[in-house]
Formats: C-alpha cells, sequence, structure tokens
C-alpha cells in the first residue's frame, strides 16, 4: 500500500499529530486511562474535557512523554514520546499549571534565559513576548507580574522555539472575564499560524469558542469525540424558551406543538424543545415574538449530560 508521504499529489489525509491506541494506565489500584484511542490532526484546536480525577492530565502527560503508558501505543509527530527524544521535544510545547520560572528575573530576561536553554537568540525572547502581547512588561520581575500575566508568560515560555505541538494545560485557570478572552485572542492567532493545539480545560464556553473538536473523558475512558456544534446537535440537547409568566400559562405553553418539557423559574415559562424555530413562532404568535428570550443549546448542555448519565449510569 502507498503511503500520502511517499506520493505527494495523493489526496490522502496528512499524518496525524498525535495518535493513542489502546492506552491504558493505573496507579496502583486507580485505574487512570482504560482502552483510549484516538487521534489528534494537525493543525486544529482540540480540547480535553472531563471532570476532576477524569484522567485529562494523565492523557496529557503520556502524550508528552512524562508518563509511560501500561498497555497501548502513542504516536507524536511521527515519533515516539516514550523513551524520551530530545529531537522530538524540541518540536513540542508544553504549558503545565506548575511551568516553572526564574522568579528573581524580569520576565524578558527569563525568556532570554529559556532561548538560551533551547541554543535560541535573544530575539527570540522578543518575539515570545510580542506573542503574548507581554511586550510592555518585559523588564517588570516575574514576581510581581499579576496571575493573567504569569500564565501568558508561561504560553510564551512554551513558544519560544517555534513548536508544531502545543499542549496547554488550563490555560486560563484563575483569570478574570477580560483576561481570559485576551488569552483566547492570543491562542487564536496560533491556530491560524497552523501549530496543533491539544488543550484542557474545565471552560465548557472557552472549549465551544475555541476548539475545533473536543474530547469528553470520565473515569479515564473516551466519552465522546467530535465537534462542539457536533456534540451539541448529536446529544439533542433541547433549546429553552423563556416567557415572563403573566404572558403565557403553563397549559397554553404545554399545548403547543413540538415543546417536551414546560416548567417555572424565576418568574418565567422556560419550555424546553427541539424544534426550536417552529415553537418560537407558535409562541410568538401567542404573546408577541419580542417577549421571548431564547436559549439555545450549549456545549456545556452535552457534556453535563454525558458526563451526568456516565456518573450515574
Ligand atoms: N501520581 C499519581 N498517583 C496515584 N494516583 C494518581 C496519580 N496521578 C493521578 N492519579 C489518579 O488518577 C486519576 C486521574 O487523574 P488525572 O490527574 O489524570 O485526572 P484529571 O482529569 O487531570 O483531574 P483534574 O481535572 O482534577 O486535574 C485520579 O483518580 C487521580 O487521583
Amino acid at each position: 500500500m502507498s503511503s500520502a508521504r511517499s506520493t505527494p499529489d495523493a489526496a490522502g489525509p496528512p499524518a496525524p499529530a498525535v495518535r493513542l491506541d489502546g492506552v491504558s494506565k493505573s496507579y496502583g489500584e486507580v485505574r487512570a486511562l482504560d482502552d483510549v484511542s484516538l487521534t489528534v490532526r494537525q493543525g486544529e484546536f482540540f480540547g480535553v474535557l472531563g471532570p476532576n480525577g477524569a484522567g485529562k492530565s494523565t492523557l496529557v502527560e503520556i502524550m508528552v512523554g512524562m508518563r509511560r503508558p501500561d498497555a497501548g501505543t502513542v504516536s507524536v509527530l511521527g515519533g515516539s514520546p516514550w523513551p524520551r527524544d530530545t529531537a522530538l521535544l524540541r518540536r513540542i510545547g508544553v504549558q503545565t499549571q506548575s511551568s516553572a520560572f526564574f522568579t528573581r528575573l524580569t520576565a524578558g530576561e527569563h525568556l532570554a534565559t529559556v532561548a538560551a536553554l533551547y541554543g535560541l537568540d535573544r530575539a527570540a525572547a522578543g518575539r515570545a513576548l510580542e506573542q503574548v502581547d507581554l511586550a510592555d512588561r518585559a523588564r517588570t520581575r516575574v514576581d510581581d507580574l499579576s496571575g493573567g500575566q504569569r500564565q501568558r508568560l508561561a504560553l510564551a515560555t512554551a513558544l519560544i522555539h517555534r513548536p508544531d505541538l502545543i499542549f496547554l494545560d488550563e490555560p486560563t485557570a484563575a483569570l478574570d472575564p477580560q483576561a481570559r478572552r485576551s488569552l483566547w485572542e492570543v491562542l487564536r492567532s496560533l491556530r491560524g499560524e497552523g501549530r496543533t493545539i491539544v488543550c484542557t480545560t474545565h471552560h465548557l464556553d472557552e472549549a465551544e469558542a475555541l476548539c475545533d473538536r473536543v474530547a469528553i473523558v470520565a473515569r479515564g475512558a473516551l466519552l465522546a469525540l467530535d465537534s462542539p456544534g457536533s456534540l451539541v446537535r448529536s446529544l439533542a440537547a433541547p433549546a429553552r424558551l423563556l416567557v415572563p409568566a403573566d404572558r403565557l400559562s403553563v397549559a397554553q405553553a404545554e399545548g403547543l406543538d413540538g415543546v417536551d418539557r414546560v416548567t417555572v423559574e424565576g418568574g418565567e415559562v422556560v419550555i424546553e424543545t427541539r424544534a426550536a424555530n417552529r415553537v418560537l413562532v407558535a409562541v410568538g404568535e401567542l404573546v408577541g415574538i419580542e417577549t421571548v428570550q431564547t436559549r439555545t443549546a450549549t456545549l456545556e448542555d452535552a457534556y453535563l449530560r454525558l458526563t451526568g448519565s456516565e456518573q450515574h449510569g
């Protein structure tokens, strides 16, 4: 069989950035990962979601070669992350919650030191600071940076050697909403440059806004892997329409075709439906369309459905 690589004109898909086949890992009695298989495509923004203790960190640690799986095979950029391979390490960037800093140095000096460790010139430090929008803090001591600025510096540290594949562990943890949004822009620009990003997060809105595909893991197993939009659709999470309770009765709402469930919450009649457009038109005819608020299903709804049923099932 000829491969896409040996025949450049062939329209076959490019080799995946990461491929896991049947990966399992236990810590004593705890089965942290149980027969996980997945691929991360080149150039995609790939999210790893799941409840606390689901196995997300273990999954990422295995991908970056910090841990060895008990079973299964792992391929990263066509190589094997275990045993540690320095050529491969130069092509990946890793940002963890406990990213280490030279805290007595300034942000610029810290990055210049990291650049030297990679055998890069000082210009690489300035470039990385620019990339995460931190150039104006080059002369600030790492100790004196805010939490958000430290997160950016950790990202700059992971990016300085221009890796093809970037692993981020909760990159926006503990950031205020504005800092989160501006870090999203930095991450989007990396994605726009064609880099592959693998990112764990507890923020479902973040995954929905940034990720091309997300893997949902719970108790060490892969529950779902798809685009956020497809997950929302396939899990058929209902949309919700809200109408002030003094404008529409529960009985009226229940009588409409396509309505799944009606409840009253905080003075609003809440209509759940999988036929949002049809029901919206019908409710609009009864109370006036401007009275109706709509809440479409989100990745969070799909996630809660999936992980909730797994936990209770
Ligand atoms: N070094 C270790 N020794 C023993 N058990 C561990 C170790 N690391 C993780 N575990 C256990 O393995 C399971 C998976 O942990 P892991 O850290 O991979 O989950 P996670 O999804 O990253 O969790 P969180 O969202 O809380 O960070 C958990 O039950 C955890 O307690």
